[in-house]
């Protein structure tokens, strides 16, 4: 069994990572931490874990993460990056659901977090977990970066295009909406229900920190700079992310047969059939990327649509998936999951 604590375990990525790992079957919760909630026990603060997870949040510091295999920071970011050398050195992989290591120049992650890095020598080493993209690296990383939310639904919906080389990279559009979970379970005046019900904005206009994560991200698939436009919207739903993408084609090819063939054996990309339109609801729960790829007219724009839960593939799913690499479990476990309905 593999002895698991998670950092952070009171939030909404937290509990997901609870829900997921209390029916894996390969692992052991070890530890999970809370400053606030130290000494409650998981199952009274979440009876929907009742029977599931039977013992109680610690601080950080009782929790004594170093015993553990691994550990998940499910925490704002800024905490992992200065906990994590210690870990590493105690032989704990490290999965951090928060930004803290996703960009590589760290005087660039310094400017959109408007922190500095605790650790920037880790930065180097810690592999970005997009399964899709970097499956290989992170089977034998120490370090993993979990990726964002909207960076995970945005890049697998552009990676076909962009690593055939078949749109104009330097015009990408990605039209985002997130259910208010993304922005966790802290009290905040923008996620009450008098603000965010019965409502629909777009925030981050001129520039939010999953920009350069994502353009990181599609300029390496590119091998070359990548111009993108990212406007990130505020849906009143509770998960789900739907983003809308936008590309140039600069050559005539069939769309369909490129997505299909690229997701071809990823168990948690779904390329639906042609003329399709994914739904939020699809995904709930589970943690597939659904896909369908338009060419409106048969003209040169493709239109990707892309859901995820994004608590799920957009986060503590992802990082499942991620630890299962780590240790050379099977990909999937732990996550087939059919999405709750309706
Ligand atoms: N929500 C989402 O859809 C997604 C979230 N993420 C990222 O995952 C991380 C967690 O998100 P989410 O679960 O939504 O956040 P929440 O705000 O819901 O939860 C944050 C958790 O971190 C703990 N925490 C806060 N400060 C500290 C600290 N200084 N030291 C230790 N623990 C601390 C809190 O518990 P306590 O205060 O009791 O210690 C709480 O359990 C964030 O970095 C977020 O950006 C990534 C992708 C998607
Ligand atoms: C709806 C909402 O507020 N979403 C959050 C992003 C989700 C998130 O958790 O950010 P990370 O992936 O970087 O950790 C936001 O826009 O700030």
């Amino acid at each position: 069994m593999i002895k698991v604590g998670i950092v952070g375990g009171t939030g909404y990525t937290g509990v997901e990572l609870m829900r997921l790992l209390a029916r894996h079957g390969g692992v052991k919760l070890q530890a999970i931490t809370s400053r606030k909630e130290a000494g409650m026990p998981v199952a009274e603060m979440y009876p929907s874990l009742r029977g599931h997870v039977d013992i109680a949040f610690s601080t950080p510091t009782d929790a004594k993460l170093d015993e553990c295999d691994v550990v998940f920071f499910a925490t704002p970011n800024g905490i992992a990056m200065q906990e994590a050398t210690t870990l590493l050195e105690a032989g704990v992989k490290v999965i951090d659901l928060a930004a803290d290591f996703r960009i590589k120049d760290v005087a660039e992650w310094e400017k959109w977090y408007g922190m500095s890095h605790a650790s920037p020598g880790l930065v180097a080493e810690a592999v970005y977990g997009l399964p899709e993209v970097n499956r290989d690296k992170i089977r034998t990383a120490r370090l993993i970066a979990n990726p964002g939310c909207y960076p995970t639904a945005v890049q697998l919906g552009f990676l076909p295009l962009i690593e055939a080389g078949v749109v104009d990279a330097s015009s990408l559009i990605a039209d985002s909406k997130s259910g208010v979970s993304g922005a966790g379970r802290k009290a905040e005046v923008h996620t009450l229900l008098c603000e965010a019900g019965d409502n629909f904005k777009a925030y981050g206009v001129g520039g939010h920190r999953h920009l350069p994560e994502i353009k990181q991200g599609l300029a390496a698939a590119a091998q070359a700079p990548v111009g993108l436009t990212f406007v990130p919207h505020l849906t009143p739903m509770i998960r789900g992310i739907h983003a809308t993408l936008y590309a140039k084609l600069t050559k005539d090819v069939d769309v369909q047969a490129l997505f299909e063939q690229r997701y071809a054996n990823e168990r948690f990309v779904d390329v639906m059939p042609a003329g399709s339109t994914p739904e939020t609801r699809s995904v709930r729960g589970g943690n597939t990327c659904r896909i369908a790829v338009h060419r409106p007219q048969g003209g040169d724009t493709v239109v990707v649509l892309s859901v995820i839960d994004n608590l799920v593939k957009g986060a503590a799913g992802q990082a499942v998936q991620n630890m299962n690499l780590l240790f050379g479990l099977p990909e999937g476990q732990g996550l087939d999951i059919v999405p709750l309905l309706p």
